[in-house]
């Protein structure tokens, strides 16, 4: 009978934590290059206000798209959903020169006026290894993504962001000792999955090339850091909802853009069935749940990737909530077949008992009160509008 020897330190990194202290030490192969370009000569260190050990200096990558009919839908609303908000929400806590926000295009002058702006083009390893080198990068956060219906418009572009992107942010990462955040989603679950609760751990067959590539995110981003060492922190986010920035092409965007609609028209044409019951969540609990899941002492968290949750709600329910603050709002029902398939099989609720359980994970805004924010805030934008 043939006898498999395997070492202590590969079995130690196949079954267990890298808290086990014997974690693999090799690299892979393009992590242990030393080009001559690595370093320009003439490196120039934008990192003025870098001081203590303590002190981060983020990179978040993730602002604009190739894809002309993309860019045309996003140029209307500015930059990518979450990830100005971040960079606001981050520049709070770390300084505003630590935090950098990167892009592939112009940025509209208000955000290249809030802080560090620079170009990145994630498909670029070399560009992207330039920017953590010359800015001493300490924490990366990976929101680049081509969303669920787009990415069902355009599956090789995105394979190429959502795969190929990763794999180039988790080799600077592992190679820079970076901490790494890589956002996941309720849609790298599918129709298999249970899906009223879904837990953090069941079957995971989704049917978007999102989905399948967030699922790859997160067995990547874990193998990494079982592998590697690489500390890396994922969440599952449900649908984000925010007001200041138009969502990117995703299947639950219709809860983004009734508040748009409801106070700029009194109109809103629904496109998903009324009782598409998804789970959701105010950008301020996403964004809070980021930095707190980021900041955890690694030795709390079981996991690497947990599910969070705020709500869960149907389009007529929201319509519903909605209604009580602006009576004469219309709303109809006009389905789109692809978001309402993508619907069908995300799910309808989310358990985030490890989170809350791991790192005291608690959100503030339930429906009133996201209906009440969401409002005030298109309320006020609506008067500056109008007074101008
Ligand atoms: N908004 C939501 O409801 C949710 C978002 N997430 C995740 O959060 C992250 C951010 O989402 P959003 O801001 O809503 O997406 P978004 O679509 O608004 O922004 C994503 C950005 O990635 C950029 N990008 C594409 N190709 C790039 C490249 N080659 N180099 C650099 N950047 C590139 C795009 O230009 C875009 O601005 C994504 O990873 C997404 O999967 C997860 C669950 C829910
Ligand atoms: C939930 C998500 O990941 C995103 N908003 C989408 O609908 O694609």
């Amino acid at each position: 009978m043939p006898v498999f020897r395997v070492s202590r330190q590969v079995a130690c990194w196949m079954l267990q934590s890298p808290a086990c202290g014997c974690r693999a030490s090799v690299l892979p192969s393009r992590l242990l290059g030393t080009s001559p370009r690595q370093i320009p000569m003439d490196a120039n260190f934008h990192s003025t206000s870098f001081s203590e050990a303590d002190q981060q200096r983020v990179l978040i990558t993730g602002d604009k798209l190739h894809s002309p009919s993309y860019n045309k839908a996003k140029a209307a609303g500015g930059l990518g959903q979450l990830g100005v908000g971040l960079a606001s929400f981050l520049r709070k806590r770390f300084g505003k020169d630590n935090v950098i926000l990167s892009d592939i295009r112009k940025p509209p002058e208000h955000v290249f006026l809030s802080g560090p702006f620079i170009y990145s083009d994630i498909l670029d390893y070399k560009n992207l290894r330039e920017i953590v080198v010359n800015n001493r990068i300490t924490w990366l956060f990976h929101y680049s993504a081509l969303l669920s219906a787009v990415g069902e418009a355009n599956v090789s572009l995105a394979r190429a962001v959502n795969i190929t992107g990763l794999h180039n942010v988790l080799d600077v990462a592992a190679e820079h000792g970076l901490r790494l955040f890589v956002p996941s989603t309720i849609g790298a679950f599918g129709p298999t999955s249970p899906r009223n609760p879904t837990p953090d751990l069941c079957i995971q067959r989704p049917r978007t090339i999102y989905g399948v590539s967030k699922v790859h995110a997160e067995l990547m981003g874990e193998y990494y850091y079982y592998r590697y060492g690489l500390d890396f922190r994922c969440l599952r986010y449900p649908g984000i909802i925010s007001a200041d920035s138009q969502p990117g092409g995703g299947t639950t965007d219709y809860a983004v853009q009734i508040f748009h609609e409801a106070v700029k028209n009194g109109r809103f044409e629904c496109n998903l069935k009324p009782d598409t019951r998804l789970p959701m969540m105010y950008i301020d609990d996403c964004l809070r749940a980021t930095l707190e899941v980021m900041e955890a002492p690694a030795e709390s968290l079981s996991m690497r990737t947990y599910n969070i949750s705020a709500m869960s709600f149907t389009p007529a329910e929201l319509a519903q909530e909605v209604l009580k603050h602006i009576p004469e709002l219309q709303v109809t029902y006009n389905v789109d077949p692809v978001r309402q398939a993508i619907a069908d099989s995300w799910p309808m609720n989310f358990d985030d008992s490890n989170a809350r359980k791991d790192w005291g994970w608690k959100h503030d805004f339930d429906l009133p009160e996201l209906v009440t924010t969401m409002l005030n805030l298109h309320g006020s934008e609506s008067r500056v509008a109008q007074a101008n």
